[in-house]
């Protein structure tokens, strides 16, 4: 099988383990990003089927919002309820302690707000996400507001970092967030302490959030394919 192939079955695999996890009359948060799409479609299809009931969706990006809408989920804003049972949302690295680096599609700003408020929040990734150390595969997103991209660059790299901004796809230009805000994507060579560099990053002036989640995370689903055959693992 192809690797593309293997990776989306990973995906669905595991997005259909977390959606089997959200009980009847529950306020769910709903993630952004390819993994968590098919937690959002089979959460969709088992209202469908009656075999879930009284379901209301907090979406962390446009794109959630959309699919849920999609797939019939009744939504909900922050403003509406004092709490959320469960956040189900993926991630592009997680290291042995469950803390995480986000921010793939942009998103992370919102979704720290969701998945912090969470009693649970469920972490959906495929086996290649996992890794002994962040920044090890992936750059560090931060968001920041246009007029302090420069200053917060420079500090970036005062830090230790290498920054660069994120071009479009498809659009000539930088990615614009939900937010209206850019995104600088970080390149450290280590990041020994993820809970101080989350916390020294937020403080810059003009930084918005950077997808840094250390202890947020209460259960991670690992989608794996072995010979084959597709399982899910928690840990
Ligand atoms: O943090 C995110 C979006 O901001 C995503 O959850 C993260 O990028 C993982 O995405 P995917 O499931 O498509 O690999």
């Amino acid at each position: 099988m192809a690797d593309t192939d293997l990776s989306k079955i990973m995906k669905q695999e595991v997005g259909k383990a977390a959606a089997d996890r959200v009980k009847s009359n529950s306020i769910v948060g709903l993630g952004t990003g390819s993994t968590t799409a098919f937690a959002i479609q089979f959460i969709g299809e088992r209202l469908q089927r009656g075999e879930l009931k009284n379901i209301q969706g907090i979406p962390t990006s446009f794109q959630a919002e959309v699919l849920s809408k999609q797939y019939g989920i009744p939504l909900t804003t922050l403003d509406a309820v004092d709490h959320i049972d469960v956040a189900i949302d993926g991630a592009d690295e997680v290291d042995p302690n469950k803390n995480l680096i986000k921010g793939g599609g942009a998103a992370h700003t919102r979704e720290k707000v969701v998945d912090s408020l969470a009693d649970q929040f469920i972490v959906v990734v495929d086996s290649g996400k996992l890794v002994d150390k962040l920044g090890s595969t992936f750059l560090l997103p931060v968001e920041v507001i246009p007029m302090a991209m420069t200053p917060v660059m420079r500090k970036l790299t005062q830090l230790g970092g290498k920054p660069e901004l994120r071009m479009g796809v498809k659009k000539a230009g930088p990615v614009v967030t939900d937010q209206g805000n850019l995104v600088i994507d970080v390149k450290f060579d280590e990041i020994p302490n993820p809970e101080s560099l989350e916390k020294e990053i937020n403080n810059i002036p003009g930084v918005l959030e950077n997808g840094l989640f250390v202890g947020v995370a209460d259960v991670v689903l690992v989608g794996e394919v072995k010979a084959d055959q597709a399982s899910v693992r928690e840990f």
